[in-house]
């Protein structure tokens, strides 16, 4: 599970999941709320996914707009925890617009 996919395999990964790029620096998706306080709540149900994943994005916010990014610092790039923190971000920011 921790081991940095290859770049053909996060080109894979990122197929499945729309809006996120990158490669195996890094995975990110921007997206734009409805305000500052829309994109806070999400910040903070991220948050509470990711501690229960015990794996942390770093998060951009700029007024209503985030930028998540991921990798598995430990690891040095990004791998498939990497990839399920996307989809958890996805289905929360999906469920707040
Ligand atoms: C001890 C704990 O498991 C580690 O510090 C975790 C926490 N969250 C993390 N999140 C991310 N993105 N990368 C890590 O290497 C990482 N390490």
């Amino acid at each position: 599970m921790a081991d940095v996919l290859t770049a053909e395999a996060v080109r894979n990964e990122l197929g499945g999941l729309a809006g996120w790029s990158g490669d195996p620096a890094g995975i990110t998706r921007t997206v734009e709320l409805a305000s500052f306080p829309a994109a806070v709540t999400v910040v903070d149900r991220v948050a509470v996914v990711a501690e229960e994943l015990d794996h942390h994005p770093d998060i951009d916010i700029r007024w209503r707009t985030l930028t998540f990014r991921c990798v598995t610092h430990s690891a040095g790039g990004v791998t498939l925890r990497d990839v399920e923190l996307a989809r958890r971000i996805d289905e929360i920011v999906g469920a707040a617009r």
